[in-house]
């Protein structure tokens, strides 16, 4: 099938490069001339494992182009995955999404052949219908036919996730609904050569395949991504109790996850959810809710507990200290996860705005977010590539990220390294061997004096 992917981000680029790879001839427009620049050299612009090695893999399948219009134009199968980030009271903000609709409206309205517009990017129910009346005011509804196909891919993973996902949806028309199929065949039966760096999972014979109608695919991506924030922000405020009562969230997430019907998954208490979908999706749902008339309760306590989660942090490390005032305090990670380049709405950022406030010295290292995120970071904060040199005579030592150099670096290492042990484990992810060595602060565990300090 011949496929026009219109815009090239995490969620565009990866689609595009897959659907390559599967077979399709696939052209991927975007209105960043130099991020189509660097991808006709063969440059991947985003930091996304195995996504270089895909994108050669397609040779002639794959092509970059900033002419969105003529793109559009070119395919059977227009898919829309631009950006749809939040507005200040909570909405998305879709012109974006419109403009692009526009742009494909432009390019398909001498086309005598019938064209499949897929919405991809996260969508308030109803914008489908909105995609449509867009085509109908131009009197081609009869060519046109909207779809919505939300993406359920995580950064870190995307290519994985592509390929062998949990599951597709397909809302919209029955005829909508079976163009999608045929689409994704090769992944629904699985019916390709994995590559090399990510083989197939054990047991994936047959992918699920969701055709409903086009606002329960919209609302569904919202309901998949609340529902896992609401894991999130449940396990952190156990996570805080247990800070109060003694006990601790790791075993009790343990105990909680072997239940089949609960699931091990999305347990992790820390500082909470960032990135560029949960807390802009949980937002965007919230508001849905209150301009449909409905208060959903649940979700605004998820928003909430995870406003303040990112500080537990900041409070843990006043009390290691004594004070921040003067302390040098270095942050291990700034991007909102690990194996992602991304610093849209990282933790990172607000706990060293916290820092700076209380008169620490923050110095914050990342292995690969520093390009991206020194662009936001204030400028008293200091940067550096240099691990050793980052936790140089620091007073203490902040994981935000759990990037695995952080998680291998060693207690003994960052004993040896820094002016005082103290070490605030955001992530729950140091070893446990390594904790003896360092004076360790946990998120919802008792905090553990480094053996040595308190003898
Ligand atoms: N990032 C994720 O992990 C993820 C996962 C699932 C769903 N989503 C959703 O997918 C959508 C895209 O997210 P993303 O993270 O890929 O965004 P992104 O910001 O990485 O990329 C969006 C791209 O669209 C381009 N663009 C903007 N307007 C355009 C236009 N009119 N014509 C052509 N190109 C245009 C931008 O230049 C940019 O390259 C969002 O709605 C997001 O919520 C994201
Ligand atoms: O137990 C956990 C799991 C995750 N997180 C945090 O939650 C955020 C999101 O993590 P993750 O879901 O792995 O990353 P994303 O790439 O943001 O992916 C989410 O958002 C995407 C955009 O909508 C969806 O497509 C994916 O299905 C959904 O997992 C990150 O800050 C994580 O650190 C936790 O704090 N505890």
């Amino acid at each position: 099938m011949k496929v026009t992917v219109i815009g090239t981000g995490y969620v565009g680029l990866t689609t595009g490069i897959c659907l390559a790879y599967i077979g399709h001839e696939v052209i991927c427009a975007d209105t960043n001339e130099s991020k189509i620049r660097q991808l006709r050299d063969g440059d991947v612009p985003i930091y996304e494992f195995g996504l270089p090695e895909m994108l050669a893999a397609c040779g002639e399948r794959i092509r970059f182009t900033a002419e969105c219009r003529e793109a559009a134009g070119a395919a059977d199968i227009v898919i829309l995955a631009v950006g749809t980030p939040a507005k200040a009271e909570g909405a998305p903000e879709l012109a974006y999404l419109y403009a692009a609709m526009e742009t494909v409206l432009d390019g398909i309205a001498e086309k005598a052949a019938p064209t499949l517009i897929v919405n991809k990017s996260t969508v308030p129910v109803g914008t489908g219908d909105k995609l449509a009346a867009m085509a109908a005011s131009r009197g081609i509804s009869e060519r046109v036919e909207i779809a919505s196909n939300p993406e359920f891919l995580r950064q870190g993973s995307a290519v994985p996730d592509t390929l062998y996902p949990e599951r597709i949806v397909a809302g919209g028309s029955p005829a909508a609904q079976a163009a999608l199929r045929a689409l994704y065949g090769p992944l629904l039966r699985q019916d390709f050569s994995p590559p090399a760096f990510a083989p197939r999972p054990t047991g994936l014979a047959s992918v699920p395949f969701y055709a409903v109608d086009l606002k329960s695919a919209e609302l569904g991506k919202y309901a998949a991504n609340a529902f896992l924030a609401m894991k999130i922000s449940f396990i952190n405020e156990m996570a805080n109790l247990c800070d109060r009562v003694g006990a601790d969230v790791s075993a009790i997430a343990g105990m909680l996850g072997s239940d089949s019907r609960i699931g091990k998954a999305f347990l992790q208490a820390g500082i909470g959810y960032g990135g560029s979908c949960f807390p802009k999706d949980t937002k965007a749902l919230h508001h849905i809710a209150g301009t449909s008339g409905y208060d959903f309760k649940l979700l605004s306590a998820v928003i909430e507990v995870n406003r303040f989660q990112k500080y537990v942090l900041v409070g843990k490390l006043r009390s290691a200290l004594g004070t921040l005032a003067g302390r040098r305090v270095t942050i291990l990670g700034l991007t909102f996860k690990p194996e992602t380049d991304d610093m849209r709405e990282a933790p990172s950022l607000s706990i060293i705005e916290a820092l700076l406030a209380e008169g620490a010295n923050v110095i914050a290292h990342d292995p690969v977010g520093l390009r991206a995120a020194k662009a936001l970071l204030p400028a008293e904060a200091g940067t550096t590539l240099n691990l050793d040199e980052a936790l140089q005579d620091a007073d203490a030592a902040v994981l935000v990220t759990e990037w695995p150099v952080y998680l291998n670096y060693g207690g003994r290492t960052y004993r040896e390294r820094m002016k005082r042990p103290i070490f605030v484990d955001g992530r729950n992810a140091l070893p446990a061997a390594d904790r003896s060595w360092l004076d360790y602060y946990g998120v919802g565990m008792r905090a553990v004096p480094s053996a040595a300090l308190s003898t």
